[in-house]
């Protein structure tokens, strides 16, 4: 029996197995994680479900044995679900590349009323559901990741001017601060402060139009659009919004054609005193290949950068998040893995989901003991942990230079080798992809790395001296 979706008519069979699993879980696990999902399409005997992120993606996956018995209890014939991101779901990369934006479009979705995000009223397959014709329905499409809201944002000293500054915006949307330029490391809580002016914003105006993109995204659809010649409903869009969260802007490095379509997308907004958040891991000044007219925009309204937290505010981030995942964690736990989970919040949260994992499957409870023999191997990777910055530091000490000078535009060859040396390393020690490579120096594109990373393995074929430095720089790092 096919199930292939014929989007007027099939009835949709996510729907009744999350009638089914409301009944099944909590509320809050409900409306966190399987509210946000829809149905995408079905092949052979599974059924392909997407969502919004590989965060609920995970959680999620965690009901494999309930939706099992939700789907025998319905006596359905399909044997699986499959829960799929956009970027991994075939039927979202069709309407991506139709110039549509990624994420559950109402009509694409088959979606039940009541269950998740609101539908804009319009029936599906009518004319005005197009993209060509209507507004876009950011409504459908704002990406806004449930669980990251101000009440589940821990303040602590190193990102209290941030949350500040978010929530003012929030309350008082592009009469605040217009931009607000949110900047700091890797998985410090900008994107989530992000999403939490979105909630707010749309909690207080909910006619409001929310767009949240990361600078990627906002290429690769104007490349679409330039290519499908539909530039026309690329701007509308855009500029129809009413709050624009733009994340990792310095992905528009060198970017040229994008960052004037950015500067003009930026004014049209501004002048017609909408709200603009930037977010981005360093701030303006600090982002070379960016045009000095976009930078100087981006100077306009605050400036706010996150810290990592310090030891209090990690316990009590993950005290928050072990509460949202009802589990209860004692202190002594909470302090263990705050003090030897050094790098970032986003590590911190994989240790917490990895520790009641591992202590639900084996029927243990979580203590002290327990905690250290689930978190050993992890907590040894912490500590073993290459970094790019650390292979910089090596590197940069190695040739007799600064850090700052490998990230910098300077392609002399005192400058290239080590910088192309460095890049190498990263590939081969870190588990960082090309362009977090690139981004990690000076926002290179990730062409440019590949073709350094090329150049000194074609080089260590014949070059002796270039052999030592490779294995003194490795063992220095590994030791
Ligand atoms: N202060 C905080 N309170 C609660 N959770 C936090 C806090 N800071 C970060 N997190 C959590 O850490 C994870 C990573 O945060 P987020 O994705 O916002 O980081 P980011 O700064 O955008 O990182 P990247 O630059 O890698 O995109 C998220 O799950 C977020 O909820």
């Amino acid at each position: 029996m096919s199930f292939a979706p014929s989007p007027a008519l099939a009835p949709n069979p996510w729907v009744r197995i999350l009638g089914a699993l409301e009944k099944k879980v909590t509320r809050h696990s409900f409306d966190a994680c399987l509210k946000p999902t829809r149905f995408s399409h079905a092949s052979g005997t599974t059924l392909f479900v997407r969502v919004p992120s590989t965060d609920i993606q995970e959680t999620c996956d965690r009901y494999g044995d309930i939706i099992q018995e939700a789907m025998e209890s319905l006596e359905m014939e399909f044997q699986e679900v499959k829960f799929v991101t956009p970027e991994q779901d075939p039927a979202a990369a069709r309407l991506r590349d139709d110039g549509g934006f990624a994420p559950m479009p109402a009509h694409a979705s088959n979606a039940p009323q009541g269950i998740g995000q609101r539908s804009n009223g319009q029936r599906p397959g009518s004319p005005a559901s197009s993209a060509q014709q209507a507004r876009f329905d950011w409504n459908s499409a704002a990406q806004l990741n449930p669980r990251y809201t101000f009440d589940g944002f821990v303040i602590g000293n190193g990102n209290q001017f941030a949350r500040a500054a978010a929530g003012a915006v929030a309350e008082r949307p592009s009469k605040a601060y217009n931009p607000l330029f949110l900047y700091g490391g890797v998985g410090m809580g900008k994107t989530h402060l992000m999403h939490a002016i979105g909630h707010e914003m749309k909690m207080r105006m909910p006619q409001s139009s929310i767009c949240y993109v990361s600078s990627e995204k906002f290429t690769n659809e104007m490349i679409n659009s330039l290519r499908n010649d539909r530039m026309t409903s690329f701007r509308d869009k855009f500029r129809s919004v009413d709050l624009l969260l733009i994340d990792d802007i310095q992905f528009l490095a060198q970017k040229e054609r994008t960052q004037e379509e950015f500067f003009h997308t930026f004014n049209a907004l501004h002048e017609s005193m909408k709200q603009i958040v930037i977010a981005s891991d360093r701030p303006p000044k600090e982002l070379p290949e960016i045009e000095d007219r976009l930078r100087s925009r981006f100077e306009w309204g605050l400036i706010a950068d996150i810290q990592p937290p310090d030891l209090e505010t990690k316990v009590a981030i993950l005290q928050k998040k072990a509460e949202s995942e009802q589990t209860t964690l004692p202190i002594d736990v909470a302090l263990f893995i705050a003090s030897n989970v050094r790098t970032n919040v986003r590590e911190l949260e994989g240790a917490l989901v990895r520790l009641i994992a591992w202590c639900g499957l084996n029927g243990m409870e979580i203590t002290l003991p327990t905690t250290q023999q689930c978190l050993k191997a992890f907590i040894d990777t912490q500590v073993r942990k290459i970094t790019i910055e650390s292979i910089q530091r090596s590197v940069a000490e190695q040739f007799g230079m600064r850090v700052a000078e490998l990230k910098q535009k300077n392609n002399s060859r005192s400058v290239v080798v080590p910088r192309q040396i460095a890049m190498y390393l990263a590939k081969q020690m870190t588990e960082a992809s090309l362009p977090e490579i690139g981004r990690q120096f000076g926002g290179k594109h990730h062409t440019t790395v590949m073709h350094s990373i090329g150049k000194i393995d074609e080089l260590k074929r014949t070059d002796k001296d270039l052999n030592r430095t490779l294995n003194k720089l490795m063992e220095t790092l590994n030791s």
